[in-house]
């Protein structure tokens, strides 16, 4: 701070106490409201908008607290050296003085101290559906999904060393073998998809621009114990496959359940028809279950509906974009009566649930496709904690397969802001350039060998613990 060019001005009173009269800035005071205005959107976001097209029982909003500020810089100087290197550019905001307190969905309040640490996974699910637009106008995107275009365009830009073979289509199909075969495939390159923590630490997750292999050795130690039964218990004999398959059937189980009570189970049955990607790696025929579908009180089928407000496609919805650009710069004060920056409030949700279905060429459309397009761009970026509490020993039948409880939970649900929509637009764009020029060639409908995959790794164990059980 110059001391020359100080003005009282730009101060004022804040309060006093027996010893001491407290002033402010009035410009750091703005900046603090302005801060707090922020993160009191996303909480209203979430409760007032996602909750209720997400559904209550899966979302924490979290409230805004206010911290001391010698607090914030004293935490933000002891956590520096645990942040990857690549957030780093990402400065912490040290001055304004609030926060956003949320439970600790990874150390879960159903977990009793004495028993086994719950395991959590969080699932990053991406978009779970082909886009049937009529404004699309590049073929490709109706038969290749975003996420596995996207990962030629990641892999080119040096984002990630390796493909993952991951599907979104085959998680959100509802169809066992299908979710199966996509879990197998956040595990083998999880990336920033998948990671799986115990008692409340990660113990399993990618590292971002690393060339470091994956330690499935490690992650088979640490499941390992949560699924030994029956006879498996007694000799201690279970292959590291055996153990991966049990795993992942429990995810299935608590991805297609209610989320921890029972529910309705309608399913969505024409879900699973409309949505193949091209480029997933699953051979259809494969499927010895017709289609199932999601059950409808599901958080996937939850979150795939949400993600489906988006029916114009990037393609459809620039345009609208553009007419409430152009609206606003011709009456900026109409900024806050649409609600662009919120308030996040039932009006804002009524907005977008009740918007026509035909353009009648009205500001209030385009606004209206726009939210609903901000939601369900917040709703392709949110991910999953799935909390997995093994059953007291008490509650466990000795022969068949370990009980878990669980219960699931929706996080990451921020508000993508206004602005951001021409780089949705210039992003789709590059995708989808990058992938017609390096990813036609792709190999479809069955597995590759995966000479070098962990999975391969699992499968080799079984051989070697035949020969040299433990
Ligand atoms: O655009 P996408 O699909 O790459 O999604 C972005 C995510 O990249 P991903 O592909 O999941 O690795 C990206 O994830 P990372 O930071 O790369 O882990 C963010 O979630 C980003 O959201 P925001 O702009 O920070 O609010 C996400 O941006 P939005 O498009 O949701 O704004
Ligand atoms: N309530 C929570 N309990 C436990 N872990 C959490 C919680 N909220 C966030 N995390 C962890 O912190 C990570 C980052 O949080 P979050 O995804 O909300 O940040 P973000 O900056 O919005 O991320 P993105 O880049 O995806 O937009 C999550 O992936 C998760 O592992």
């Amino acid at each position: 701070m110059e001391l020359d060019k100080m003005d009282e001005n730009d101060w004022k009173y804040h309060g006093e106490g027996n010893k001491s009269l407290v002033v402010s800035h009035v410009q750091v005071s703005r900046l603090a409201e302005q801060a707090f205005r922020q993160i009191q959107n996303i909480v209203d976001f979430s409760s007032n908008v996602m909750s209720s097209l997400l559904g209550e029982k899966f979302i924490h909003s979290g409230e805004v607290v206010k911290l001391p500020l010698e607090f914030v810089r004293q935490l933000s100087i002891k956590v520096q050296h645990q942040r990857p290197a690549w957030r780093c550019d990402k400065v912490m905001d040290i001055y304004s003085g609030c926060a956003l307190c949320l439970p600790n969905l990874t150390s879960p309040a159903l977990h009793q101290p004495t028993h086994t640490p719950p395991l959590c996974i969080e699932i990053k699910p991406k978009c779970g559906f082909l886009p049937s637009s009529k404004h699309v106008s590049k073929d490709i995107k109706t038969k290749v999904c975003r996420f596995c275009m996207h990962q030629h365009y990641k892999v080119a830009n040096g984002k990630w060393k390796r493909r993952s073979l991951y599907c979104p289509l085959d998680l959100f199909s509802g169809n066992r073998q299908r979710m199966h075969f996509a879990i197998r495939h956040l595990i083998e390159e999880p990336q920033n998809n998948f990671k799986i923590f115990k008692g409340g630490q990660c113990i399993y997750s990618s590292k971002e621009g690393s060339d470091d292999s994956l330690d499935l050795n490690s992650l088979l130690h640490h499941l390992r114990p949560y699924f030994m039964y029956g006879n498996n218990r007694i000799n201690s004999h279970m292959t590291g496959k055996a153990v991966l398959n049990d795993f992942i059937q429990v995810l299935v189980n608590a991805l297609l359940s209610g989320g921890g009570g029972d529910g309705g189970v309608v399913m969505d049955r024409q879900g699973e028809g409309r949505s193949f990607c091209e480029a997933s790696h699953f051979n259809r025929e494969r499927i010895r279950h017709g289609s199932q579908g999601l059950p409808s009180d599901s958080v996937l089928f939850r979150i795939l509906q949400t993600q489906m407000l988006d029916t114009l496609d990037i393609e459809g919805l620039h345009p609208l974009y553009r007419r409430v650009e152009q609206h606003l710069q011709d009456f900026p004060k109409e900024r806050t009566r649409l609600q662009i920056d919120g308030p996040y409030n039932e009006a804002f949700l009524e907005k977008l649930q009740k918007c026509p279905t035909e353009d009648d060429g009205s500001v209030e459309y385009a606004v209206a496709k726009v939210h609903q397009y901000r939601v369900a761009m917040t709703a392709k970026d949110c991910s999953i904690m799935v909390a997995l509490v093994p059953s007291t020993e008490e509650e466990e039948d000795d022969e068949g397969p370990p009980a878990f409880s669980y219960s699931v939970s929706i996080l990451d649900l921020d508000p993508k802001p206004f602005d951001s929509i021409p780089r949705q637009l210039r992003l789709d764009q590059r995708i989808v350039s990058c992938y017609l020029r390096t990813g036609g060639s792709l190999p479809k409908g069955s597995l590759p060998p995966l000479p070098g995959g962990i999975f391969a790794a699992a499968e080799r164990e079984d051989c070697t613990l035949l020969f040299h059980p433990v």
